[in-house]
């Protein structure tokens, strides 16, 4: 199967590691159901029995809603899993070894921070979508690097689905969006919402109603 990098686009939910277990495949269900089609799986405890049993059902759940379901950090999970899609940063193994050990059909994604050379270097190592950000004030992760909205106009001619993370919330959505990120990355504004549904349906309205038509540009 070939990597869907048109699947990078709109709302990208990231999961919440406060939710786990039974909680956690509820709260996704719930905003699969309310249209959610793109979902990264990011747990950063080492309790690797849960982190398995967690990534394959919530892989189950993905492809029974037709979403792409994105590992964080860890190719040995995306490999036991066998999930399609592996997001890394500057901590995690580099593109060349994830091909190694994933092979080349695996979608890759990339932190790039504010970065916009480390961006180039990326694209020419492989990867498959670049992300940039702390884009605002971000309350899960508070001490992210903070990157500029101008960054998703210069990295377009990279050619790359782009994504914005960091703080976005239904305040900044549309600002995100009419920025030219190709998807908004979110973790509180959505799983920490109180009414998960009505967040996934107005967070994903507010992107699409500002995306730009990059063919247009
Ligand atoms: C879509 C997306 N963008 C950025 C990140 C951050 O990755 P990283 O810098 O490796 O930090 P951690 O998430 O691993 O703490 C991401 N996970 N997803
Ligand atoms: C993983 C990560 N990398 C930069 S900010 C961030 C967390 C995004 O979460 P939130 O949407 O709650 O700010
Ligand atoms: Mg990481």
């Amino acid at each position: 199967m070939k990597r869907q990098r048109e699947r990078i686009c709109g709302l990208y939910g990231i999961t919440d590691g406060r939710l786990q277990g039974e909680a956690l495949l509820e709260t996704t269900e719930i905003a699969l159901r309310a249209g959610l089609r793109l979902l990264q799986y990011r747990d950063k405890t080492q309790e690797d029995g849960r982190r398995v049993q967690e990534a394959a059902a919530l892989l189950a759940l993905c492809r029974s809603y037709d979403a792409l379901l994105v590992i964080n950090d860890d190719p040995e999970l995306t490999r036991k899993i066998g999930a399609s899609a592996i997001h890394v940063g500057e901590e995690d193994p580099g593109i060349n070894d994830l091909r190694t050990l994933l092979g080349p059909e695996v979608l890759i994604g990339v932190s790039c921070y504010n970065d916009l050379e480390r961006a180039r270097r990326l694209v020419a190592a492989g990867a498959d979508y670049l992300a940039f950000g702390s884009v605002y004030p971000s309350p899960t992760k508070p001490k992210a690097r903070r990157a500029d909205l101008s960054l998703f106009r210069a990295a377009r001619p990279l050619g790359l689905p782009l994504v914005a993370i960091g703080g976005i919330t239904q305040d900044t959505m549309a600002e995100v969006a009419a920025a030219g990120a190709d998807a908004a990355a979110v973790i509180s504004a959505l799983f920490g919402a109180g009414d998960v549904a009505a967040a996934t349906q107005r967070l994903q309205g507010l992107f699409s109603g500002k995306a730009r038509r990059h063919h247009d540009q």
